[in-house]
């Protein structure tokens, strides 16, 4: 058994209680355990999964969060630098699963963050517990 640590972007608490749901049901149906850990931002989840790895306690991240577009080109930034901040720990051998929303609007957000329909956070956790099972296969 191993544990997961799901780090949140508490951006919107309402929608990133659904995306924690699904990650949830679906790291402990694999058999697995999971602790939670929330920052402020998606642009924080990156920072956020380094310096939790750096404990050695964790074998796979999952990153939640819902960033919705708003008047300016700030949601360009959040959205693909926090993919972008994602994707580099994953090329360094971290298993890491998103689960960031970028979307238009709340609407489009609850479809996707529900367990019941996109199941999105259970998505992201499948991805993660994917890499570190391959992780496992070929050496870290
Ligand atoms: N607008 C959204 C943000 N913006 C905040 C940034 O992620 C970051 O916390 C801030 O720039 C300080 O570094 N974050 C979301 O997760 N969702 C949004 O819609
Ligand atoms: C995605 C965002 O950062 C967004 O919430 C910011 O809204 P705005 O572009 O109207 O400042």
């Amino acid at each position: 058994m191993a544990t997961i640590l799901l780090t949140e972007a508490r951006f919107y608490p309402h929608l990133n209680e659904m995306l924690l749901a699904g990650a949830r049901a679906a790291i402990e149906k694999a058999g697995h355990k999971h602790e939670t850990l929330t920052v402020p931002g998606a642009l924080e989840l990156p920072g956020a999964i380094a310096l939790a790895a750096r404990s050695g306690r964790f074998c796979a991240f999952v990153a939640l969060g819902v960033v919705i577009r708003g008047e300016t080109y700030h949601f360009e930034v959040v959205s693909s630098e926090s993919a972008r901040g994602l994707l580099d720990l994953t090329l360094q051998g971290f298993a890491i699963g998103n689960g960031i929303l970028t979307v238009e609007d709340e609407a489009q957000a609850i479809v996707r963050a529900d367990p019941g329909q996109g199941d999105k956070g259970g998505d992201a956790a499948r991805a993660a517990l994917a890499l570190y099972e391959l992780r496992e296969q070929y050496g870290p």
